[in-house]
């Protein structure tokens, strides 16, 4: 399949040497020339438990060069999501399926303003990555993929499509038609997770060990659990609990992607990750003081960058 992946940074870079591997005709589309330039001279390269693999994918920031994909994943920042999109309208035709695996909430809405509802598929990923130096990734962590139908019309043809393609790549992933839940528990992983990791420069492992940190990870996951419960999904606390202490025991050293982004002092996820929350909270009259604190804590932070 002729496939695009838009922003080959971490988890990008990660699918793109997957699904070179299997012998897909995949491009990496991207703004970053330092990037761009390293995979078409030393290729893109991949690292996970010691071992390394090289894939030489094509590189480009001028998709019009690539033309229509069959499938185009979406891995940059939430914030970069409506530039990619408009940037990479030359990828996608009426065939081709656009997805998003991003993290935070409101990213395919973003994309729905470019592309056909119909043809977004849209899901979470518990894969984790670090990006070592441009074009050259660690894959700290694997996990569950979930994928479903953007809109709840659109049945799960497309999203079947991009399962079989993500499996034939070793992706172990799961099509289901209730994505949106499976979003708002990633979202609450995350609201947990990555401004405390941020904040604390901890890596996922440290984090997860017994104390006061994993203590307020878990009470952040109790506030967001309590907005997603009110919100109607079926989300059970004790589940999200556990699954957290194990994402972050298996992701080790690997360094949580907004403590990435703060150590690059690039501009973080916080607004769709934790603002979410509280925008979702505020909706719903409920309070939710510790991902206020999250939120205000990392804008804080976000603002002596200008210094
Ligand atoms: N890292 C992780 O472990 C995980 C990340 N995610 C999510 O995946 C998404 C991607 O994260 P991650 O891989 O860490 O991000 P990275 O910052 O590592 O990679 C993003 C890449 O996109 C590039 N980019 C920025 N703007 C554009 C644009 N307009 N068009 C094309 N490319 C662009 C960036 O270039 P530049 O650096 O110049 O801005 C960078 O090379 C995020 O939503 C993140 O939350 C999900 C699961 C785990
Ligand atoms: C690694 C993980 C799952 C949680 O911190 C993540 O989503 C991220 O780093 O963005």
């Amino acid at each position: 399949m002729k496939i695009a992946i838009v922003g080959g940074g971490a988890m990008g870079g990660i699918w793109a040497a997957r699904l070179a591997q299997s012998q897909h005709d995949v491009s990496v589309v991207d703004v970053a020339q330092n990037l761009l330039e390293t995979i078409r001279t030393q290729g893109l390269t991949v690292e996970y438990a010691g071992e390394s693999v090289t894939v030489w994918p094509k590189a480009t920031d001028a998709p019009q060069e690539v033309g229509a994909v069959d499938v185009v994943f979406f891995f940059v920042k939430a914030h970069h999501t409506a530039s990619a999109a408009q940037m990479a309208r030359p990828l996608v035709n009426q065939e081709t399926t656009v997805v998003s695996l991003q993290n935070g909430w409101g990213n395919a809405d973003v994309l729905a303003q470019f592309y056909p509802e119909h043809q977004i598929v849209v899901g979470v990923t518990y894969h984790s990555g670090t990006v070592l130096a441009p074009g050259r990734v660690g894959h700290t962590g694997k996990g569950a993929t979930y994928l479903g139908p953007y809109s709840a019309s659109a049945g799960l043809e497309r999203t079947h499509v991009v399962s079989a393609l993500l499996a034939g790549a070793s992706i172990e992933n799961t099509p289901t038609a209730d994505v949106k839940t499976e979003i708002w528990k990633k979202l609450i992983l995350n609201a947990a997770t990555l401004p405390t990791a941020a904040l604390t420069t901890l890596r996922a492992g440290e984090l997860g060990q017994a104390g006061e940190m994993l203590d307020l990870v878990d009470a952040v996951t109790t506030e967001s659990v309590t907005v997603a419960r009110a919100l109607g999904y079926r989300i059970e606390l004790q589940e999200r609990v556990e699954r957290i202490h194990a994402v972050l025991a298996g992701a080790g050293t690997g360094k949580p992607s907004m403590l990435q982004d703060v150590e690059g002092r690039r501009k973080t996820e916080i607004e769709v990750v934790n603002g979410a929350v509280v925008k979702a909270a505020q909706e719903l009259g409920v309070d939710v003081p510790l991902n206020q604190a999250c939120v205000a804590l990392v804008h804080g932070l976000e603002r002596s960058w200008q210094r």
